[in-house]
């Protein structure tokens, strides 16, 4: 388990940590997601204790990260967004010598190491220089060393990043071959990648955490942000009418001109109502004919956007800039 309290990272006056707070219980795969720039490596590091925090506090299984570095480090596997992996060794023998840095007495270190191996399935490059690695196998080997010793939990830092499509998916079996048995985290600033693989989701923007619940009830949250389209022919006025007989509407925006004779609506209900139906049923009645009528729901992408909308755009600002 692990309780990040009030953690907070300044780098000069940048505020890139700002008050987090969160429990990761065991047994799941938890996802960091967030733009570029949110914080999510600068947390990662400082939970890992590869760098300190400005204030606040991790404690991993109880043990304080920097007061008990030896016990808290014991219990986590990480693969740092840059993996610091010794070009000039082989596989194997990188292996080996980060099995002795991990302190795996001598007499279970080839044991381990070959179990590692089979695990991300490289066997057959062993003896292989790391330098003449695809940036697949780097990645696989990455991840090797981060489950050397098999910590309780394992912490990917952008585990997929910069790998095709194929790789992608075998990491992806890897990852939740590995959540069998480990507590694992990973982070992303791409949705589809979290969504495919974790069971609970945080969201981090400008290094605070916006959100944090399973994708279902991430979308659930934002359900009652669905609207229903239409068309209906005849004056604004008219229409107006209509929808003015429609209960638990929020708010209804016209817009003419999309077609001849006819207005654009576009209905918000209040959270959770399915107006549909009744939509249909009072133009019917009114002898107004509905030319289109269409529902939009609120999806993950949706709310990854709406919660994390100012920190979009200040990249695209950033990146304008440039
Ligand atoms: N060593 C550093 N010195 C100064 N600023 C830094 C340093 N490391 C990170 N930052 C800044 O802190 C903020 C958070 O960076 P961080 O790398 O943690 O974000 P991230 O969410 O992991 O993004 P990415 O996916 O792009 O790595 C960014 O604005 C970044 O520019």
């Amino acid at each position: 388990m692990i309780e990040v309290r009030n953690l907070v990272k300044k780098y000069g006056a940048h505020l890139a940590v700002d008050h987090l707070d969160f429990t990761v219980d065991t047994g799941q795969i938890y996802g960091f997601l967030g733009p570029n720039g949110a914080g999510k490596s600068t947390t990662m590091n400082i939970m890992t204790g590869y760098l300190g925090a400005t204030e606040g506090e991790v404690l991993i299984n109880g043990h304080n990260i920097l007061e008990e570095p030896e016990e808290a480090k014991k219990c986590i596997g990480y693969l740092p967004e840059m993996p610091p992996l010794y070009m000039e060794m082989t596989v194997w023998e990188y292996l080996n010598f980060s099995a002795e840095l991990k302190k795996i007495p001598k007499k279970e270190r080839s044991i381990q190491v070959e179990q590692v191996m089979e695990l991300v399935k490289i066997v057959d490059v062993q003896n292989r220089l790391i330098k003449n690695l695809s940036k697949g196998y780097r990645q696989r080997v990455g991840l090797a060393q981060a489950i050397l010793g098999f910590p309780e939990i394992i912490i990917l830092d952008e585990p997929t990043v910069g790998l095709d499509p194929k790789q992608i998916i075998e990491i992806r079996e890897l990852i939740r071959e590995l959540a069998k048995k480990h507590t694992v985290i990973l982070s992303s600033h791409i949705l589809a990648e979290i969504q495919e693989v974790c069971d609970y989701i945080m969201i981090i923007s400008h290094g605070k955490l916006v959100a944090s619940d399973t994708p279902e009830n991430l979308e659930k949250l934002m359900s009652g942000q669905q609207t229903v389209e239409i068309i209906a022919k005849g004056t604004e006025d008219v229409v107006k009418d209509v929808v003015g007989r429609i209960g638990g509407i929020k708010h209804a925006v016209y817009e003419n001109g999309i077609e001849k004779d006819a207005v654009g609506v576009s209905l918000t209900p209040e959270a959770g109502l399915d107006i549909r139906e009744q939509v249909f049923t009072e133009f019917a009645k009114s002898e107004c004919p509905l030319l289109m009528l269409s529902h939009s729901r609120t999806t993950l992408e949706d709310v990854f956007l709406e919660l994390t909308q100012g920190a979009i755009e200040e990249v695209q600002t950033n990146e304008g800039d440039i």
